[in-house]
C-alpha cells in the first residue's frame, strides 16, 4: 500500500488534564473510524501552554497521558502521535512528544530540541527556557507506509531539523505545535511548505484550537501540506479534525522531476546529523 490517511486533532485545551485526555481519546475514535492509520495530536494537548503551567502539569513517562494515549493508539489500531506534553525526568521539564504504534508500545520519545525563547516588542515575548531543557535527538518511527519524522513547533524554523529527517528516509514530517497570533498568519503556512519543498516530502503541523481568553493564544490552522509544497487540507482555528490522504508515489514523483536532493553540491555544502 503506498497511500494511507493521516488525521490532525486540532483540539480545545481546557485546564482539565483529564478532561483534555477524555476529549482527545475521544477525538482519536472518531478519526481511526474514519480511516485514519496515523493520528496526531497538538503540542502541549493535556496542559495550557506556557511556562507557569509546565511545572503543575509535568508528568513522568510513563505516567498518566502515556497510559491513555497507549491505550488510545492500540485501541484503535493506529499510530498515535501523541502531541506533547510537559515531561518532568529527573528533576528536569521537557516538552515531550510521545509516538505509539498500534500494538500501543512506544516508538519514539521527541523532546523538543529547539526551545521557543523570542522576544518581538510590543507583540509576544516567550522564554520556553525559563522552566524547559532542550532534548538532544532525532525522533523517527516507521510504519508500513513510510518513515515519520517528528519536531515539535519551533523545530520548524530550523531547515537543518527537516533535512536530518529526509537524509534519514522520512516522508513525512509531522510538528506538533502552537504558533500565536503574532508568527502564526505570518509564518506558520510558509514554514511548512518551506520544509516541504526543501526536502520533497509532506508535512504536517496539528495546532490547539484557538482560545482567545487564554494566555496564550494559539492561531490554529492545522495543514498537511505536499511534497509539492501545496496545502493538501487545512482548517481555520476552531476544534476541528483534518484529514489528508498522503500518496508516497507523489514524493517519488516530485523528486524524479526536480531532482535537487542528488543535485545538492556536497563538495561545496553539507548538512551533517551528529545523532
Ligand atoms: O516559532 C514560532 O513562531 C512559534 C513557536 C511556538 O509557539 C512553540 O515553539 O511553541
Amino acid at each position: 500500500m503506498t497511500s494511507f490517511r493521516l488525521a490532525l486533532i486540532q483540539l480545545a485545551v481546557t485546564a482539565s488534564k483529564s478532561d483534555n485526555l477524555a476529549r482527545a481519546t475521544k477525538f482519536v475514535r472518531e478519526a481511526a473510524t474514519n480511516g485514519a492509520k496515523i493520528v496526531a495530536l497538538p503540542e502541549c494537548f493535556n496542559s495550557p501552554y506556557g511556562t507557569k503551567y509546565f511545572p503543575t502539569y509535568a508528568e513522568k513517562i510513563p505516567g498518566q497521558s502515556t497510559e491513555a494515549l497507549s491505550s488510545a493508539a492500540k485501541d484503535n489500531n493506529i499510530f498515535l502521535i501523541g502531541g506533547s506534553i510537559p515531561e518532568e525526568d529527573e528533576g528536569t521539564l521537557y516538552n515531550t512528544c510521545m509516538v505509539f504504534g498500534p500494538d500501543g508500545h512506544m516508538l519514539a520519545k521527541h523532546r523538543k530540541v529547539h526551545l521557543f525563547d523570542i522576544d518581538i516588542p510590543g507583540k509576544i515575548r516567550f522564554q520556553e527556557s525559563e522552566t524547559l531543557s532542550p532534548g538532544n535527538s532525532f525522533s523517527c518511527f516507521d510504519t508500513a507506509d513510510c518513515k515519520v519524522g517528528v519536531g515539535i513547533c519551533y523545530d520548524i524554523r530550523f531547515a537543518e531539523l527537516g533535512q536530518v529527517y529526509a537524509d534519514k528516509g522520512c516522508k513525512l514530517i509531522v510538528y506538533p505545535g502552537a504558533f500565536n497570533m503574532t508568527t502564526g498568519p505570518a509564518h506558520w503556512e510558509l514554514l511548512q511548505r518551506a520544509r516541504a519543498l526543501d526536502n520533497q516530502l509532506y508535512v504536517a503541523t496539528v495546532s490547539p484550537a484557538r482560545d482567545d481568553s487564554a494566555g496564550y493564544v494559539a492561531w490554529g490552522h492545522s495543514t498537511v501540506v505536499s511534497p509539492w509544497g501545496d496545502v493538501l487540507a487545512t482548517t481555520d482555528h476552531q476544534e476541528a479534525i483534518v484529514y489528508a490522504d498522503i500518496d508516497m508515489k507523489r514524493v517519488e514523483e516530485v523528486r524524479e522531476q526536480i531532482p535537487v536532493r542528488r543535485q545538492k553540491r556536497k563538495d561545496l555544502y553539507e548538512v551533517v546529523s551528529k545523532g
